[in-house]
């Protein structure tokens, strides 16, 4: 496995590929856990033995708001670097933010606002746009045919989707399944933040997505969206979390499914995110 810091490095290397168009492109922040590797192993069997499995890592400072965790985010490139080699990555990329950043960067891509202002967006405003923008640039300095992302970003998964889709770029975006611990809790980088006691506390916020959903497809036609959401939001606050959103949705757009599709039993997913302490959780349920 070979580990890069700059561009230059990075096409010098792929260049020299015996197959240099059929590279598969994992983006991270590294911190990585066995989801992110997941991702690695599923690259690897789309591309074959051949092919080339390259990850980056960059913790990117557009997609954060200052009041973030940008500056406290876990910076662990030795111990990624081990990980990946072990299931068979070819190619880490990691920039730091002058190879990335040598000017500010003025040039961004704005998501469609239909899938970016909800959700994460409403709460984390800019947040879409500064991931928009660090995977165009992955993706043109990498230049991959296929990329994966993780089903536990949902809305990233979405929003990345479209943009690929609009700008025609010839980029085939594959989805991971969310990687979960025995109990159930989604594999995060984020969850290192976490007491031994909120890591069993967590388990709570799936939990709670399970519940909602599964009471909307109960209800059917009969469910009242607004109070339902409102109650599991509650019933969360009460053991102890601050909820962003808890909500259920059309798995095609994102929005909210009215009686008709509820009654009809359209694919529908459950989004949340909350803190737990100073900790700010995301996760989602499909059904
Ligand atoms: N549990 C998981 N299962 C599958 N894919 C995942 C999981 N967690 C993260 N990913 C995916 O890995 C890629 C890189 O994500 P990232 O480095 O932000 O990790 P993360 O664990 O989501 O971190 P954070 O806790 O900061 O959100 C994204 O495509 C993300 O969706
Ligand atoms: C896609 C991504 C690597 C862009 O920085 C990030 O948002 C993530 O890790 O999900
Ligand atoms: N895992 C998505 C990246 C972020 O939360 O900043």
């Amino acid at each position: 496995m070979q580990i890069v810091h700059t561009i230059a490095e990075l096409r010098q290397v792929l260049k020299a590929r015996a197959l240099p168009n059929d590279v598969a492109l994992v983006p991270t922040m590294g911190n990585l856990h066995d989801g992110h590797l997941a991702l690695v192993r599923q690259a690897r069997e789309r591309v074959g033995a051949a092919g080339t499995v390259a990850a980056s890592i960059f913790v990117n400072r557009l997609q954060f708001a200052p009041h973030e965790d940008f500056d406290r985010y876990p910076r662990t490139l030795a111990r990624d670097a081990e990980l990946l080699a072990g299931v068979g990555c070819d190619l880490v990329f990691a920039p730091d933010e002058r190879e990335m950043y040598p000017q500010p960067q003025t040039y961004q891509v704005l998501p469609d606002p239909a899938l970016a202002e909800l959700l994460e967006g409403r709460f984390r405003p800019g947040f879409f746009t500064g991931v928009c923008t660090i995977v165009m640039k992955l993706f043109t300095i990498v230049q991959p045919q296929l990329a994966i992302f993780g089903k536990k970003d949902y809305q990233q998964l979405m929003v990345l989707r479209r943009m690929v889709e609009q700008f025609a770029l010839p980029i085939e975006v594959i989805a991971g399944e969310t990687r979960r611990s025995e109990q159930g809790l989604a594999l995060s980088s984020r969850n290192g933040y976490l007491s031994d006691a909120e890591r069993t506390q967590a388990l709570q916020l799936s939990a709670a997505l399970r519940g909602l959903l599964e009471r909307v497809r109960r209800d059917g036609a009969a469910a009242d969206l607004a109070v339902i959401e409102a109650e599991a939001h509650a019933a969360l606050a009460v053991q102890g979390w601050a909820p962003d959103y808890l909500t259920v949705r059309r798995r095609t757009d994102l929005q909210a499914p009215d009686a008709a599709e509820r009654a009809a039993g359209i694919p529908l997913v459950a989004l949340g995110a909350a803190r737990l302490g100073a900790t700010r959780l995301i996760d989602n349920v499909e059904g």
